[in-house]
């Protein structure tokens, strides 16, 4: 039987009945945390099912290096299906069919500055559309009778937005952008079917977490992109907005760990996720521009089009319950994070520039 952990199913070598493989659905799997997430079910022994967006455009591709064919029952342990945060429907059918065990909500229109030019579209995503995968996997256990389901709600330290530092469970929330608005929404409606249906639901109160596969729209990436093609000579100039805004920033890879420990424990619960250190975009540019021998006061111009109408100021987490209770800490330092970025956009770029030399591609003053 395809769907136990080892080679078969019924009794092992000792006579021991060979334990069922867990079954994971993953919201927003093609994004950087799915990616990561995905991996490490995959390690554990999980069988993964991720629901992705139709786009003319393939979007698949930090989760391309984990995809086999189907046609290859056996390897094949990753699976994608089409399915939308905005098609309650599709929802319910992948839940009915797939039959998780855990659910990890993490889809959204997630980028700030972009909410405010659709707020709309983010709160239909973003909070109703957590509100339709709760109700679906609610209205699945009361048809099913699988009430062992367990759910995870990607919830965001832009929630906290103007509330000072450090922030934790207990801060108040004060959002400062329709997607911070919208992440409220979804994270009282997590609460709401944990205490109205006895749902084992999550909410994990992520700060910012970057990587090698973060989103170049990012200030992190948009910064260490710069970087590898100012350095390689195919850019000169990097444009950006507010200098001054403080983030906790840590690595994406270590929080999916948080994720996934949320689930393991007796008693469903909310956790801030943090490394507990706050640094300025500024110093950010210093650490990254700095590590390949250039000042960035040479290549960045202040360009007003990347201020927000709010902005959030300050953000610096305090993890006390998550270290404590999870027994979960960041493995990745600052320095370490921005490094590890620049490395591969560094690699990214002198790739880029054998393409342009030759004439393959033109070279765009921004990518
Ligand atoms: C936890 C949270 O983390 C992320 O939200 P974010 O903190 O808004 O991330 P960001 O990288 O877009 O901005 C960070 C700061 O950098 C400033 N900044 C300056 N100049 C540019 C600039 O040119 N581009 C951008 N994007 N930001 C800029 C910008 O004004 C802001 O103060 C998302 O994952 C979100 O989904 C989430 O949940």
């Amino acid at each position: 039987m395809e769907n136990t952990v080892g080679s078969g199913s019924g009794s092992g070598r000792n006579g021991e009945v060979a334990e069922k493989r867990k079954v994971a659905l993953i919201t927003g799997i093609t994004g950087q945390d799915g990616s990561y997430l995905t991996e490490f079910l995959l390690n554990k022994g999980y069988e993964v099912h991720g629901l992705i967006r139709r786009s003319s455009n393939f979007n698949t591709q930090r989760i391309d290096h984990i995809y086999v064919d189907p046609h290859n029952a056996h390897k094949a342990r990753m699976k994608l299906h089409y399915a939308d945060l905005s098609d309650a429907s599709s929802l319910r059918r992948w839940l009915d069919t797939i039959l998780p065990d855990e659910v990890y909500n993490l889809a959204a229109q997630s980028h700030v500055a972009v909410s405010f030019e659709i707020p709309d579209y983010t709160a239909d995503v973003v909070a109703t559309g957590a509100l339709r995968l709760l109700e679906a996997v609610r209205s699945h256990i009361a048809a099913s009778g699988r009430s062992h389901i367990r759910y995870y709600q990607a919830g965001s330290s832009e929630m906290f937005g103007a509330t000072p530092p450090p922030q934790s469970e207990s801060t108040p929330f004060h959002p400062r952008s329709p997607y911070a608005a919208s992440k409220c929404a979804a994270h009282w409606y997590t609460v709401n079917y944990r205490e109205a249906y006895g749902l084992f639901a999550c909410n994990g109160i992520l700060f910012n977490h970057e990587s090698p596969r973060r989103g170049e729209n990012f200030v992190t990436r948009k910064i260490t992109r710069a970087v590898g093609r100012i350095k390689v000579g195919l850019q000169s100039k990097l444009f950006l907005g507010n200098l001054q805004a403080s983030r906790d920033w840590g690595f994406a890879g270590d929080y999916v760990e948080a994720m996934w420990l949320m689930l393991q424990q007796e008693k469903p619960d909310d956790y801030v996720v943090a490394t507990e250190e706050s640094h300025t975009v500024e110093e950010f540019l210093e650490v990254a521009f700095g590590y390949v021998g250039l000042n960035w006061r040479d290549h960045v111009v202040i360009d007003k089009r990347y201020f927000r109408p709010s902005e959030v100021d300050n953000l610096k987490g305090d993890a006390t319950k998550a270290k404590k209770v999870l027994a979960w800490k960041p493995k990745v330092a600052f320095q370490q994070l921005v490094k590890m970025m620049v490395d591969q956009d560094l690699e990214m770029a002198q790739k880029e520039k054998v393409l342009v030399d030759a004439g393959y591609i033109d070279a765009h003053q921004q990518p």
